[in-house]
Order: structure tokens, then sequence, then C-alpha cells
């Protein structure tokens, strides 16, 4: 079937008429991919209800679960759909809807997109620095062809989709303190190319079809209740348990490395800032947010503050440090900024008071326990 704009009157009752733009205004009669005879209908985007139904795919990495918090509380539990390969928690999968998707599987996010009426999509699934040097035909298929599918099925369906970059999609040859939005970008890990792929695509599909993509580039996150993928900045959520539990932490990158870093509600309440934002104040759709910068050295001195015996080692990975070595040290955030009003609202001492005092109570309870 050919993919052109139409306007396809819905519903046969009197009580049940509704006019939908199937496709977007700049949607000129090419298809990203073409669709089959049998979906010849797709229902209107979020403007049709109060607030978005939202479908999260990767949920149960370090972010999805903190995301789908915030957005359920905003939109209510049930407009909002946690998914992922793995098994949830019990205490996720009583939380709110939870659904299985394999974002290698077009027809089944096609399946879940129109059986529950999905308006924005989160694309969270993906293969983080570290862990795609160790698999790169996986993390490949999972950041390069699952991308693919997630822009597809958003095309298709009119979604609002937003798409995280990374500081990681910055190499050694871009400038590096600061580095701004708009800068020469050859990563040279399998993670990186996947991201300045997803920047463009979702930005050519944005061009071309009218998709409302939108992408924040995310330094590294900081998170007390969940666990980070396989990445770069992972030292810096690991350090935190160490302190706590044992007065000591053997970090995997030298002492002087700085890189970008956010503590995980700025980066969660910037991800929603920018859906919210009206279109006409995006002047562009990857925008770099940034919160602080910090070493290892530098972090341990804040953590000495409040642990005095903590010792920090230093046992070096030569891969990550590599990686390490060719990112941002310093993100030039101003755009976003300047276009949709973004502020941090924590610096390193107010990470570092709410990291500890986080995992401090943890230990004090198993400790009673
Ligand atoms: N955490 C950070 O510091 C950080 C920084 C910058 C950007 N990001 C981006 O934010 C997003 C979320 O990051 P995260 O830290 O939660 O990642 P994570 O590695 O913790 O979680 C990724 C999730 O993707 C899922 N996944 C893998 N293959 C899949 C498949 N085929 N189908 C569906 N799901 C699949 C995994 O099961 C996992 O739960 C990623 O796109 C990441 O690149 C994260
Ligand atoms: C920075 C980010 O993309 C991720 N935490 C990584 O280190 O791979």
């Amino acid at each position: 079937m050919p993919f052109i704009r139409m306007l396809r009157r819905v519903g046969q009752s009197p009580a049940c008429v509704c006019w939908t733009s199937v496709l977007p205004v700049r949607f000129l009669g090419l298809s990203p991919r073409q669709i089959p005879a049998d979906a010849n209908f797709h229902s209107a985007s979020f403007s049709d209800t109060d607030h978005p139904r939202v479908l999260i795919t990767g949920g149960l990495g370090q972010l999805g679960v903190g995301l789908a918090n915030l957005l359920r509380k905003r939109f209510g539990k049930d407009s909002v759909i946690l998914s992922d390969i793995k098994k949830p928690p019990d205490c996720v999968f009583h939380s709110g809807p939870f659904i299985y998707s394999d974002i290698l599987d077009y027809k089944n996010l096609r399946e879940i997109v129109v059986n529950n009426r999905i308006t924005w999509l989160f694309h969270y699934s993906a293969l983080l620095s570290a862990v795609g040097e160790a698999n790169v035909s996986l993390a490949r298929a999972v950041n390069i062809t699952g991308l693919h599918n997630i822009l597809d099925v958003a095309a298709e369906h009119n979604l609002r989709l937003f798409v995280p970059s990374t500081i990681g999609a910055f190499g050694p040859t871009s400038p590096r303190n600061p580095t701004p939005d708009l800068c020469i970008q050859r990563p040279r890990t399998i993670y990186g190319v996947s991201k300045v792929h997803a920047e463009l695509m979702g930005e050519y599909y944005h061009y071309r079809y009218g998709l409302d993509f939108r992408c924040l580039r995310y330094p590294g996150i900081i998170s007390a209740d969940s666990q980070p993928g396989g990445g770069t900045t992972d030292y810096a959520v690991q350090i935190f348990h160490d302190a706590t539990k044992h007065g000591k932490f053997e970090c995997n990158l030298e002492a002087h490395t700085r890189l970008p870093m956010m503590y995980i509600d700025d980066c969660l309440r910037a991800t929603l800032e920018v859906m919210e934002a009206p279109a006409e104040s995006l002047s562009m759709r990857t925008y770099n947010v940034s919160a602080m910068s910090f070493t290892p050295e530098e972090l341990a001195q804040e953590v000495l503050k409040h642990v005095p015996e903590f010792q920090i080692t230093y046992n070096v990975d030569a891969i990550r440090q590599a990686i390490a070595d060719s990112w941002p040290m310093n993100f030039d955030d101003s755009n976003a900024r300047k276009d949709w009003g973004w502020k941090h609202g924590f610096d390193l001492p107010e990470l570092v008071t709410t990291m500890l005092n986080f995992h401090g109570s943890e230990t004090r309870v198993s400790q009673a326990n």
C-alpha cells in the first residue's frame, strides 16, 4: 500500500466519528518501510487523549524504571508501559504495566504500539560503551538495527520519539573542553558510532517524514537504586556503594580522568522537559545536557568529607581508559538552557550527599536485620 497522507473517516456510528490525519504533512508519498495491506489505519497521536500513552523500551536497565516512575506520576500509572527482554523483579512487575518487547522484532513492536495506542516512545534499549566493545556484533544489531525498527514504527504511527545519545557520540578529534552541540563527531567505539547514527537518522526522519524526534546527549548518569549496564562511567556509581560498605574503592579509570556526569533525577527531568517542550522552542533535535564534570580524584575528595576513613586505589582498565580519554571533559549545554530552559539541580556536593545518604541508610537497615 503506498504511504500517502490521507484523511480517513473512522467509526460508523454518529457518536463515534473522528477524522484522523494518518501521516504528517511532510510524508510525500514515500515510506520508510512498506506497511502491509492489512494495516490500513493508525490511530491519531496523543491529541485524542488528555495525556500521552507511553512505551519505554529497554526499561529494566539503569534508567528505565526511574523514568517509568516519573512518567507515571505525571500521566497515570496505566499510561506508561515498561518493556524489556529481561524478567522484571517483583517490585517492578507490580508497580505498573510491564510487557516483553524485543526491539529486533519489528512485528512485536508494531503490535504493542497498535494494541496499546501508544503515542510517545522512549527508546532506552542499547548496549553501552564497554559491553559494546566486548560484543560488537550484538551492539551493532541492538543499537543500529533495533533503532531502525524504532524509527519506522514511530514514523508509521505518528509517535513522539525520544532516543538518548551520549557523551560517547564524540571522539578524540572532537573539541573536548568544552564540547559544543555541533562539532566533529568521530567516535571510536561501536556504541558511539551507533549513537551518532541514531542522532543523524532521527534528524533525517524528522526533516524527511515529519517524525517528532527528540534526543539528549546524556553525560555519565549516577543513580543510587539501580545498577549501570556496562559503561565507562560506571565507577562513579560503584564508588558510593563501596565507600559505605567497605570504606575503600578500587577505581578502573586513572585519577585525573575528567568526564561530564549527572544525577539520575536531573537526567530524567531533562528527558521529560524536552519531550514536553513546544516544538517551536526546539532550534535543534539533538541537545547536549550537562550538570557537572569531575575526576575520580575529585570525587574521592568529596566522599572523604563524609567518610573520613575512605581510601581510593587505582587498577586501570585499558579499554575503559582509552574510551574515557576520547570523550568530552566538559559539555557545553548552552543551547538546551537557552531553547527550553534546561537547568540542573545537582552539583558535586549535593550528588555525593544524596548518594551517601541512600547507601548509608541501606547499610544501616541491612545491619539492623
Ligand atoms: N546510563 C548512562 O550513564 C547513560 C549515559 C548516556 C546515555 N545513556 C543511554 O540511555 C539509555 C538507557 O541506558 P541504561 O543505562 O538504562 O542502559 P542499560 O544498559 O542499563 O539498559 C539497557 C537495557 O536494554 C535492554 N535490551 C538489550 N537488548 C534489547 C533488545 N533486543 N530489545 C529490548 N531491550 C533490550 C537490556 O535488557 C537492558 O535492560 C541507553 O540508550 C543508553 O545508551 C545512558
Ligand atoms: C556515558 C554513557 O553513555 C554510559 N554510561 C557509558 O559509559 O557507556
